[in-house]
């Protein structure tokens, strides 16, 4: 019951949040269209009366008020729909929101690691189409309750007994409340397989993985992986639906006797002379709208359950997002910097796994500084990187800013003074302009800017053969957006990535793995001229990730990682006068390509 009061007010709060004026049009309309149902029979039973005692003038008036109040009871509860039908698009617009602003503004990306984050936002995402629904259930209550109570007094005043009526309401509105809860149940249960089929479902339609799922012949098997999840779902929400099918019928059955036994009450009394026959029409109909409007509870409840349900998800989300802090988050990051960025005894292990993926990691990378970091595929390196970016908090040691706690400065104000290109950089379908200009979007409108950012990134060229330049929509989802090939996007993004003009850390992961040996050759040689000019401004560290030794040679200092381990650090001559791990495998790329 907490929950359907909470999603009551929740739900009404939201409606008046976002338009007062159309809530009150929405609630009267829909109080004056309920109430004239138990009206209506009061008149009917009145008109009957009149009828059988010849009183024909008085008979017409409550004809006429019978046949308004039936227009009013059949049309006003669709004038309704026109304003809720408004405030449930603002509503649902300001949950998914809620829900962007949640997974987008949190501090750390831990959340989205968590099986348990993934299915809540699954449902919630569902769930949240469903406003429409919770709103008129919403008003349909509002109005309801007034119904309801006026046909109480209608009753009692014809036999105490017949209050009896409503109460009879109970075991279907308790019945229903526990098929809501089992279906909401069962949803959650069954969120994981309806992720992964949709997942499936994703990727059997994508235009981007259509090669390789051609060239392997996956699509009976995405089929066949896609039907199983599906049915495994499915199996869950049918068993479901059908006992809750079952115990709101029950629910209904109880209410059934009641009503016959209302019934024959009223007749027998009017055989005795004790009631008119006005009173056994207005009984009958009551009767029968007391069947409707327990129907209606029933629904218009579940409804609100759902909703109050959907909310309470919401919440859980928060809880999920929100990151203790254990330290105070008091400081700003420096405007430059002097001594640079060091890692202590840094340990970390993703969330939801057991075995940590970089243990002891202590490292000094001085202000000013070009650093590379190479390793074998799964030693670390992104990791590392997202924890400079503050993307995760170390499990245990510290990174220090100048001497500041990293956890001290606020994600937010850290961010400001990042720029990055990752590995698996975003294609954003946006304009060519906006592709790059998202990268400082303050400057975003700044053409100048923007050709500027890619012409340091080695990507003009990219613009030359766009039809409308900067102007031109990228994307496959417009009719006429142009589609790029992998290297002309990891132009764009790596032009994003130099929008910044003084970050205190550029952090560049794999930033040419899709680029040719000359476009690549020409942006490090960019890239070495930038870095030097960030040095004198700001002091700031240039970070890149890559396996071609022959770029990471240029590197002030060389980071060799192993298993999570730095095991050598140093510079390209340092590393090579070593002859440990560096040097074999920077010989052994040598060889390759003599
Ligand atoms: N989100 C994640 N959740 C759990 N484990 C992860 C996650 N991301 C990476 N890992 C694990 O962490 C280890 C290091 O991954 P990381 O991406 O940092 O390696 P890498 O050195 O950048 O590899 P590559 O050269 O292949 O890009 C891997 O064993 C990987 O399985």
């Amino acid at each position: 019951m907490r929950t359907t009061l909470s999603g009551f007010w929740r739900l009404l709060a939201m409606a008046w949040r976002a338009d007062r004026r159309k809530t009150i049009a929405a609630t009267g309309l829909m109080v004056a269209g309920t109430v004239s149902g138990p009206l209506l029979a009061l008149v009917l039973g009145m008109m009957t009366d009149a009828v059988i005692s010849g009183q024909a003038g008085a008979a017409v008036w409550y004809g006429v008020a019978v046949a308004v109040l039936a227009i009013v009871s059949l049309t006003f509860a669709h004038f309704s729909y026109i304003f809720y039908q408004e405030l449930a698009e603002l509503a649902e617009l300001e949950v998914v929101r809620d829900l962007i602003l949640l997974t987008n503004g949190s501090e750390g990306i831990e959340h989205q690691e968590r099986a348990e984050y993934a299915d809540e936002l699954t449902v919630l995402h569902r769930e949240s189409r469903g406003l429409i629904g919770a709103l008129e259930s919403l008003f349909g209550m509002l109005g309801l309750s007034l119904a309801m109570i006026f046909t109480a007094i209608l009753l009692a005043g014809l036999n105490p007994i017949l209050l009896l009526l409503p109460l009879a309401a109970v075991p279907p509105l308790i019945c229903g409340r526990w098929a809501e809860s089992r279906i909401d149940r069962a949803k959650t249960e069954t969120a994981e397989p309806t992720r992964i089929a949709l997942n499936l479902f994703r990727l059997s339609t994508s235009a981007r993985f259509a090669g390789e799922l051609r060239v392997f012949r996956l699509r009976d098997e995405l089929r066949r992986r896609h039907q199983r999840e599906w049915e495994r779902a499915s199996r869950g929400l049918v068993r479901s639906y059908g006992a809750a099918s079952a115990v709101r019928t029950l629910g209904q059955v109880m209410f059934g006797l009641a009503y016959v036994g209302a019934v024959l009450l009223v007749v027998r009394e009017a055989i005795t002379g004790r009631s008119t026959i006005g009173d056994v029409v207005l009984v009958i109909v009551l009767a029968t709208q007391v069947n409707q409007q327990v129907t209606v509870a029933v629904t218009l409840l579940a409804n609100l359950q759902r909703m109050g349900s959907m909310l309470r998800r919401l919440d859980s989300v928060r809880k999920l997002v929100a990151v203790d802090h254990p330290v105070p988050v008091d400081q700003e990051p420096p405007a430059r910097l002097t001594t640079g960025i060091e890692l202590r005894d840094v340990d970390f292990t993703y969330p939801g796994t057991s075995e940590a993926v970089l243990s002891g990691v202590s490292l000094s990378l001085p202000a000013g500084a070009s650093v590379a970091i190479v390793g074998e595929n799964g030693a670390g390196k992104t990791t590392l990187v997202k924890l400079l970016c503050g993307l995760y908090r170390p499990t245990s040691g510290q990174i220090l800013v100048d001497g500041t706690d990293l956890r001290r400065i606020p994600a937010e104000s850290w961010r400001r003074y990042l720029s990055a290109a990752f590995q698996d950089f975003v294609r954003f379908e946006l304009l060519a302009g906006q592709v790059v200009g998202l990268g400082d979007v303050s400057r975003m409108g700044d053409d100048g800017a923007v050709i500027d950012a890619l012409d340091r990134a080695q990507g003009s060229d990219v613009l030359e053969r766009l039809e409308h330049g900067l102007r031109t929509q990228l994307g496959k989802s417009y009719t006429e957006g142009a589609e790029l090939s992998g290297g002309q996007w990891q132009k764009l993004a790596l032009g994003r990535a130099l929008m910044r003009e003084e970050p205190l850390l550029l952090v560049l992961d794999e930033p040419t793995s899709a680029l040719d040996p000359l476009a690549e050759d020409r942006l490090f040689e960019s890239y070495a001229r930038q870095a030097a000019q960030l040095r004198a401004s700001t002091g700031a560290i240039t970070l890149f990730v890559s396996h071609r030794f022959s770029t990471v040679r240029m590197a002030d200092l060389i980071i060799v990682l192993r298993d999570g381990r730095v095991v050598e650090a140093g510079s390209h001559d340092e590393l090579m006068r070593r002859g440990e791990l560096y040097a074999d495998l920077f010989s052994l790329q040598a060889q390759a390509y003599r």
